[in-house]
């Protein structure tokens, strides 16, 4: 799709939020029916203004009860099954046009539940946290998920890493200073290390307190963004299976913070604020540039 020189999308209408900064773009395409492929999905993350991390795809949900169904493109092109800020961005968005103020929400990784839990606050039950090897996945048998050796090393990454997968899959370094860390250098290699046939998210997380987390976070096919919702569940999950944290934690991102709780139920649930920031339309211009 080199090129494209039209796209059924064009002339539709689209929402541009952000979730404690994760940037999202929310496009319900249920009455047109359409889908988005790769190239229009990078051609939108193009378009000036609309930069986004993630692009929610709203279409027909495929079981009875269910609002919609997701699909969720990362800025290169990729898919994820799973997306808290984005989930709860399309939770106010749907709220706004009268849907309900609970809703379920389809991904590839099953059902989420979202609800509102304040005028600009929103929650997502992210379901139970995935811990064997096999499920992250890694390339190799892990015994142990929560101190997973990186080998090859990686120079000035740590050592080792606690894997989680939260319907995507996640790797947690928990380091001193998140800050410091050259997230532009290490991301791409880690991302893309050969531990991870999926290719993996990657958290940079300081336990400050048994209740307070900082974070900063390489998304898959995105780069580092103010926010990630499930690394955030991933990271506190990592920490409270290592005793480092309780299980319930304020994590705190570039962006802002989001409140992540690991329930008796061992689903983990998020809040925090979205924001919607304007309403606009998809122009043809953006799918008529040719992609470098
Ligand atoms: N920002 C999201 C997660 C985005 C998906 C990720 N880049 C992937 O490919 O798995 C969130 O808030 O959870």
């Amino acid at each position: 799709m080199n090129g494209m020189m039209t796209s059924p999308l064009a002339g539709l209408p689209i929402f541009r939020m952000n979730g404690i900064g994760n940037e999202i773009l929310v496009l319900d395409l249920r009455r047109a029916g359409l889908e988005v492929a790769p190239a229009e999905a990078r051609a939108i993350a193009r378009a000036p203004g609309l930069r986004f991390d993630q692009l929610m795809v709203l279409q027909t949900p495929r079981h009875a009860g269910a609002n919609a169904f997701m699909r969720i493109y990362n800025t290169d092109g990729s898919l994820s099954a799973a997306c808290g800020n984005g989930t709860r961005c399309v939770a106010y968005v749907l709220g706004r046009a009268g849907e309900g103020e609970t809703l379920t929400l389809e991904t590839d990784a099953g059902p989420v539940r979202t609800w509102r839990a304040g005028e600009t606050r929103f929650a997502v039950d992210m379901g139970a946290p995935r811990l064997g090897w096999r499920e992250i996945p890694l390339a190799e048998e892990a015994p142990d998920t929560r101190n997973v050796t990186l080998a090859p090393e990686i120079q000035g990454a740590p050592a080792a890493f606690s894997a989680v997968n939260m319907g995507n899959p996640h790797a947690v370094f928990f380091v001193d200073d998140p800050l410091s860390m050259d997230l532009a250098t290490l991301g791409p290699q880690l991302e893309h290390h050969k531990l991870f046939p999926e290719r993996a998210n990657i958290s940079f997380a300081k336990i400050i307190t048994q209740d307070e987390i900082l974070l900063r976070v390489w998304e898959r096919g995105t780069g580092e963004t103010r926010a990630c919702g499930s690394a955030a569940c991933a990271t506190l999950v990592a920490a409270a299976r290592s005793g480092l944290s309780a299980r319930e934690a304020r994590v705190r991102l570039p962006g802002g913070e989001l409140v992540i709780a690991w329930g008796a139920d061992d689903h983990v649930l998020m809040t925090g604020d979205v924001e919607l920031e304007f309403e606009t339309a998809l122009e043809a211009r953006y799918f008529a540039e040719p992609e470098s």
